[in-house]
């Protein structure tokens, strides 16, 4: 597997190596020794999936304190424009995000730490989006910024007013509203 850098520090483009012949493919979506000695050394505890439609905006989310999660992302099909936020406080990126696409075409992960925010855009028809995450759910810790916050300036490359949304994520706050409450130097431990 091939690990690619991002400008956020911790977040990284992982190309697995892909064997391909004419029945298709055939990749390792996760193996611990192998990330381990790539120098991700995380224990996973939880996959997740969603199926969203062509438009639907999932994020920016995280959960806190000792419940924050480091995830890693890929898509099973369709295509997504995956964001990370750095909300680390101190980091000197702070307030930046990555985006990059991501497709059951180009095969690429996304290795998210805790600390970030995470979200993705549809960018076609349908996308099965599977994720593994390094703690569990745990709804009370969860925090959201909103999606179209002016500061953080996402191109979700979508129609922003046309976007799919949860209630959740339709009344999330900005991130200067974040950035003041309780739960903002809780974020990571
Ligand atoms: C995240 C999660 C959700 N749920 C339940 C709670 C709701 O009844 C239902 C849908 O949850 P939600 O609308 O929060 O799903 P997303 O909007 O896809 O949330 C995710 O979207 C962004 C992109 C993320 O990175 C997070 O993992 C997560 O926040 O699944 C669970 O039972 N377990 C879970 O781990």
């Amino acid at each position: 597997m091939n690990l690619i850098e991002t400008a956020l520090e911790g977040v990284y483009i992982i190309e697995p190596k892909v064997f391909s012949d004419p029945r298709g493919y055939f990749f390792e979506s996760y193996n611990q020794d192998k990330f381990k000695k790539a120098g991700l050394d995380y224990v996973f505890v939880q996959d997740n999936q969603s199926k969203s439609s062509y438009g639907t905006i999932r994020g920016i989310h995280f959960q806190t304190g000792k419940h924050a999660q480091t995830k890693l992302v890929w898509v099973l099909q369709g295509t997504v424009l995956d964001i990370a936020v750095d909300l680390r406080v101190g980091s000197p990126t702070f307030g930046q995000h990555v985006a990059v696409e991501l497709s059951g075409e180009n095969y690429r992960q996304l290795l998210i730490p805790r600390g970030f925010g995470h979200g993705f855009s549809v960018l076609s028809e349908t996308a099965v989006f599977s994720y593994k995450c390094d703690n569990f759910y745990m709804p009370s810790s969860e925090g959201s910024v909103r999606f179209d916050d002016p500061d953080l300036a996402i191109d979700w490359r979508v129609d922003r007013k046309r976007a799919l949304l949860s209630e959740k994520d339709k009344t999330a706050p900005d991130f200067q509203t974040y950035c003041r409450s309780p739960i903002f130097h809780y974020l990571s431990e």
